[in-house]
């Protein structure tokens, strides 16, 4: 029997009402997301991909359809912190040391200050930061700085974790990088993860589900099951397997005329 999915997605639609004409951000979404799944969705700019991972994290209400999050709303399971978020910018304060950034929401979700540290010491271990939890943001390179904003989003212990295009700032030695710890990050914790990008190698290096969508208004065109073990160093990459998981990503985002 298949696990029951953690995310789950029928018909999902969302009109955002403007001054002109109503934008039909969302149409007719349907996708379940399993337990341990890490699934990108991949489309050009304006596609919903931002707009779908926010109605999962109950920031954003759909207009039509049914979405459940654990089992629950979007929002139930927003207050019940079912995930951790990860914007494109790693938003860290610079008057805070990184320490004391990842410390924030756990300041303010009232933990206690050695399970704060204990925490605090745990993420910062995962994402290979274990030294620098006493240096300030400014100190750090861009992509360690995002890789504090990952340890600040895993530092509740949520199984989920939501990630808009966390590397699409980040030149792509960097991003390289970043995407093999990821992985290394996945596959120590088992997290579910939903990802957005941009960029059609990393969507088929990092997922186990390419989730392909098409603009105006937002449909998904195709759902890949990668065919790639879950394994994967970066030479993975040079694999037919991984030619042609691409490829077939390529053809779903023509089929949608994205960027015809
Ligand atoms: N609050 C809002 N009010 C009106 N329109 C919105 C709102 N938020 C998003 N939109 C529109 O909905 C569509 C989908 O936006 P969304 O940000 O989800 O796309 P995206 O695929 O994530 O794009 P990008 O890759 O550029 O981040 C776009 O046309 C956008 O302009």
């Amino acid at each position: 029997m298949m696990p029951s999915p953690v995310i789950s997605a029928r018909d999902v639609s969302l009109t955002f009402p403007t001054a002109d004409a109503p934008v039909h951000a969302l149409k007719d979404v349907s996708l379940d997301i399993g337990p341990g799944d890490f699934v990108s969705f991949i489309g050009p700019s304006g596609c919903g991909k931002t707009t779908f991972l926010r109605c999962i994290a109950g920031l954003e209400s759909p207009t039509g359809g049914t979405l459940t999050v654990n089992g629950m709303t979007p929002d139930q399971a927003r207050r019940a912190r079912a995930y951790g978020y990860v914007f494109q910018a790693p938003g860290l304060y610079p008057w805070r040391t990184i320490a004391g950034n990842i410390a924030l929401p756990l300041e303010i979700m009232g933990f206690s200050r050695p399970d704060r540290a204990e925490r605090v010491a745990r993420v910062l271990d995962l994402v290979e930061l274990g030294q620098f939890g006493g240096k300030y943001p400014w100190q750090l390179s861009g992509g360690m700085q995002q890789r504090a904003s990952i340890a600040r989003a895993l530092a509740f212990d949520a199984d989920i974790l939501l990630m808009d295009e966390p590397f699409g700032a980040l030149d792509e030695i960097v991003r390289d990088r970043l995407n093999e710890a990821l992985l290394a990050l996945w596959a120590k914790t088992g997290k579910t993860i939903g990802f957005v990008t941009h960029s059609i190698p990393e969507a088929v290096y990092l997922s186990t589900k390419i989730v392909v969508m098409s603009p105006r208004p937002g449909r998904i065109t195709d759902v890949i099951d990668s065919p790639l073990p879950r394994q994967r160093p970066l030479e993975i990459r040079d694999s037919a397997a991984f030619i042609e998981t691409a490829h077939r990503v390529r053809e779903g985002l023509r089929a949608g005329h994205s960027y015809d």
